[in-house]
């Protein structure tokens, strides 16, 4: 099993490169880049189809032979607006230019040219709350099922309140048993406010041949190649993820812990 922890080898420039090929699966792939004004980040997709999300700051980009103009409004992720996302197909390419001090995700996930380069935000992204007391948390759904701008694709955001818990109660998706459960790898980029906290999130399966609990800072990433993988906010310190999944068809279909599903069926 690769390890599921990775830490940002950088401050500056290409501080993630989370591929199918080091992170051991099929699907997923995550980038980031922290650029300062002036820095350039360029990629091709090739076979891939990418997500662009302004997580902070702003940048001018071109794209699958458009010019986006400056894209970003967000100069602190924890302002918790919609994020300014493009969409890029694959068997394209894209250049960034950071315009002020700017954190870059990448998501990507195999393309079939299903769809044409799109803005995805912030227009149609609304934060929207989800669970109940201390299992409240704030969500900007970026790509996921309902909304068809991607071929494989499932990107979102959650906001996790100090001492609130999320992507809990725990669940997994983890078997291509549609309409069950579908199979997708997932990623978490994470952020914590102030800066210097640290986060919670376990990644486990239920026969216990899976069990890590990983203490997260502020710009770490932990891979989630198969069961559940619940998080929690420590008293003081704000948390947020980005999540990138995808996996052989693009529906999210999940099952609960059984030790723990009673709280969902008590908060429904
Ligand atoms: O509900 C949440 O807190 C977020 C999770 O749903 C997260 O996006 C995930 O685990 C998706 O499987």
């Amino acid at each position: 099993m690769p390890d599921l922890l990775r830490h940002p080898t950088g401050t500056r420039g290409k501080v993630h490169e989370i591929t199918p090929a080091n992170a051991g699966w099929g699907y997923v792939g995550f980038t980031l880049y922290r650029l300062e004004p002036g820095d350039v980040a360029e990629e091709a997709t090739g076979e891939t189809e990418v997500i662009l999300v302004l997580v902070e700051g702003k940048a001018t980009v071109q794209a699958a032979g458009q010019d986006w103009g400056e894209m970003g409004a967000r100069m602190d992720v924890f302002e918790k607006t919609p994020p300014h996302c493009l969409y890029v197909p694959n068997g394209q390419s894209w250049r960034a230019v950071a315009t002020t001090p700017c954190t870059l995700a990448v998501c990507k996930a195999p393309g079939r040219g299903g769809h044409p380069a799109r803005r995805l935000g912030p227009e149609g992204i609304e934060l929207t709350p989800r669970g109940k007391g201390t299992n409240t948390r704030h969500v900007n759904n970026i790509a996921m099922e309902g909304r068809e701008v991607a071929d494989s694709l499932l990107v979102t955001e959650v906001f996790t309140p100090a001492g609130h818990w999320s992507s809990y109660p725990s669940h997994r998706h983890d078997e291509d048993d549609f309409p069950r459960m579908t199979y997708l790898e997932e990623t978490y980029y994470h952020r914590l406010n102030p800066a210097q906290g640290f986060g919670i999130q376990r990644v486990y399966t239920e026969d216990g041949a899976l069990d890590q609990t990983m203490a997260v800072k502020n710009h770490d990433v932990v891979l989630v190649p198969k069961g559940h993988h619940p998080c929690g906010a420590p008293y003081g310190y704000e948390m947020y993820y980005l999540n990138v999944m995808a996996g052989p068809i693009r529906k999210w279909r999940f099952q609960n812990d059984p030790d723990h599903d009673w709280i969902a069926q008590r908060d429904a």
